[in-house]
């Protein structure tokens, strides 16, 4: 049983009364009142310096920096949000901590080759993920591929630090931070502390983060003397009431959304369960978009779509609930950046509920740095005690992630459990809004081919809860996969069932020539986009284009969850001159008698080895490209086979092969899409 959820609200709505009336112990951060009231119902014209983020904007990086007289400098590169998040975070506190006027760009909007007119008395902050072959996040391309061609030493003035958000399971681990600061250390830049790198597959990166920034600080306090002022929050943004009414009524949320989450709202018109697993609390669903009133937007095969979520309600009641902002959640607000430092982050114009519900989120798990936050923000001396002690070191913090499912609301409520007379209510908006990372979409494969279904975009989700490791009874649902298979379908016709979605290129695309023969290597949700190019080929099979063999890996735990496999098995069944030449190729890793006639355990890799004298056939002789879309180990595993049989069977050496591999790579007839 999940500990938290046994909370009694009751309890939690009797305990909200005003930090007012409570009495501060010694060394209170606070005063007697909330000193931030005042910013949740100032009139924004009224805050000293508030301007818009939008002001005219340069694509030169010196120039930003000496517009906005930044001390520092935070240029990130991310696709998911991570690091976005954490340049965010880090201009937050060097802002708040040291003092330190601090801007964030992102790398996308400004010219590579600027980076040379910051001054040299500003220090620049580089934050930047990896992907695939240990590229940059799309955002960061233009400006990696431009450092790392520089050869002189044209930023021999510039000092930089560096930290980099990458998963360890990858080969190419935080490859696109490494190439920043060799590209920096060779241009002659000076390196202040050692880059930090975060490691998603220990789940670490909050962690690794805070150690890495904290290192940072201490080296801007004891070398530039800055002086840290640990204990003090100032709001970054200003949060006025304004009315609702029809005339900005247009504005809210969507117009009102910072430029970069400009989205469209997509009906979806269909969902299906496509897979169940024996005994388990999972499923995969078959969702369909409809584009029909967005004629502008268009997909290819292969693409990705990005989907913003909302929060589960039960998560959304939650924080509402312990803030005890319930009675003003259809409440408008005007939300303003207070200088020029940052973007914001969230609408200008939205509602209580909107902002909670939809634009941020706030079932992230909480970071230490936030916990500590808390505990200077509190009047109970229980609280902040327990605060403290939980969030004391990363291992101790560790330990308690481990038996607790925690999010911000969660975290609240459990330390109102510790203190009876604890109230949250007096904790400002704007904390909320600062702390809580802003929602991000989560990208899905798009499993329908633009040349079947132009107008309708596939996808399939997998919807399965994750367990709290020490306390397998809390389940943790993916916030995303949650608001799909939920969404009521039966209002399509009002705004209950429309999705906020965006179509995000790929270059994951099948080759231009019809004739060359496709290897496609899938487990679980990987199918999708090879059931999108398998759909494209049998159309243009069925109109009498000449298209190559295509073999399919699908790996799943039996038939119960083979995804799409009626679909395949059926196109596979046909022949005639307008047939798709599919084969189509199963492995179950937890096979039933029923499941016909391998009754062990089974890999995709596995049966990549036995059809291997096909495949590599096909790949060497015949030109023909692979796709593997799954978990990092199976595609390792997956391409560990293919070399070695490669190895024997054209006698090559391992850095023969590597580099026949490479070489596919670079030609396009070597493409991974994977995740760990
Ligand atoms: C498709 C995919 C490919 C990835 N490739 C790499 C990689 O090659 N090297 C690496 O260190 N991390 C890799 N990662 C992990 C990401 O860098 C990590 O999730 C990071 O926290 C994402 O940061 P962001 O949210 O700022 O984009 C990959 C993640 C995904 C989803």
């Amino acid at each position: 049983m999940d500990l938290i959820k046994t909370l009694d609200y009751r309890l939690v709505n009797n305990l909200k009364h005003s930090l007012l009336d409570a009495n501060y112990g010694e060394g209170s951060v606070l005063p007697r009142s909330d000193p931030f009231e005042h910013l949740f119902f100032q009139q924004p014209q009224a805050v000293n310096g508030a301007r818009s983020s939008a002001s005219a904007a340069t694509r030169n990086i010196g120039e930003k920096a000496r517009e906005s007289n930044a001390k520092i400098i935070i240029l990130w590169g991310s696709q998911s949000g991570t690091a976005e998040s954490l340049a965010h975070r880090l201009a937050r506190d060097a802002q708040q901590r040291l003092k330190s006027v601090t801007v964030v760009c992102d790398l996308a909007d400004y010219d590579p080759a600027t980076l040379a007119d910051v001054a040299e008395s500003v220090i620049v902050v580089f934050i930047v993920s990896t992907y695939g072959e240990g590229d940059p996040s799309h955002n960061a391309i233009e400006f990696v591929s431009h450092v790392t061609t520089l050869r002189s030493s044209p930023l021999s003035h510039l000092r930089y630090a560096a930290f980099g958000c990458g998963n360890s399971n990858y080969r190419y681990f935080n490859k696109a931070i490494d190439d920043i600061a060799s590209s920096m250390d060779r241009c002659g830049a000076y390196c202040l502390v050692p880059t930090g790198k975060g490691d998603e597959a220990s789940q670490s990166t909050q962690e690794d983060f805070l150690e890495w920034k904290e290192g940072f600080f201490s080296y801007l306090v004891s070398e530039y003397g800055m002086s840290d002022h640990k204990a003090e929050y100032q709001p970054t943004v200003s949060i006025t009431k304004e009315e609702i009414t029809s005339a900005n009524s247009k504005l809210l949320d969507n117009t009102s959304l910072p430029r970069k989450q400009q989205n469209i709202e997509i009906p979806i018109v269909s969902r299906d369960i496509v897979a169940t697993y024996d005994g388990q609390d999972r499923s995969c669903i078959d969702l369909k978009l409809d584009l029909s009133n967005h004629s502008r937007i268009k997909y290819r095969t292969g693409d990705h779509i990005a989907i913003w979520p909302s929060n589960p309600l039960e998560e959304v009641d939650r924080l509402l609930g312990v803030l005890g902002l319930e009675s003003q959640k259809t409440d408008g607000l005007r939300i303003t950046v207070k200088d020029d430092m940052d973007e914001l982050k969230v609408p200008s114009l939205t509602t209580i509920q909107a902002l909670v519900s939809q634009h941020l989120d706030i079932c992230a798990p909480v970071p230490r740095d936030t916990v500590l936050a808390l505990a200077r923000l509190t009047s109970s001396a229980i609280v902040r005690s327990e605060l403290e002690n939980i969030g004391r070191d990363r291992e101790t913090y560790a330990r308690f992630l481990d038996q607790h499912h925690l999010n911000l609301g969660r975290l609240l409520e459990l330390m109102n459990n510790h203190d009876s007379s604890n109230s949250w209510t007096q904790l400002p908006l704007a904390f909320i809004i600062d702390f809580i990372p802003p929602m991000q979409p989560r990208l899905y494969s798009i499993a329908t081919s633009s040349t079947v279904d132009p107008r309708r975009v596939g996808i399939v989700v997998s919807v399965k809860p994750a367990q709290v490791l020490k306390n397998p009874e809390a389940l943790i649902c993916g916030v995303t996969s949650t608001y799909l298979s939920t969404t009521d379908l039966s209002t399509i016709s009002n705004e209950g069932s429309l999705v906020r979605a965006e179509i995000r290129k790929s270059s994951f695309k099948l080759p231009i020539n019809l004739s060359i023969p496709v290897i496609m290597v899938a487990a679980g949700t990987g199918i999708a986009p090879f059931r999108a190019f398998i759909q494209e080929r049998a159309r243009l099979a069925s109109i009498g284009h000449k298209v190559g063999p295509m073999i399919l890996f699908s790996g799943s735990q039996n038939r119960s969850d083979s995804l799409y496999h009626d679909e395949f098995s059926t196109l596979e069944a046909m022949d005639g001159d307008k047939a798709l030449p599919l084969k189509f190729i199963t492995a179950f890793s937890r096979p039933r008698e029923s499941d016909g006639n391998l009754p062990k355990k089974t890999y995709v890799q596995d049966q990549v080895l036995v059809h291997s004298r096909e495949v590599v056939q096909h790949l060497v002789d015949n030109d023909g490209a692979i796709y593997i879309c799954g978990a990092t180990t199976m595609a390792k595993a997956v391409g560990d086979v293919i070399l070695n049989v490669v190895m024997q069977r054209n006698s090559l050496s391992k850095e023969a092969a590597d580099k026949w591999r490479q070489n596919k790579r670079k030609t396009a007839s070597w493409h991974e899409d994977v995740w760990s």
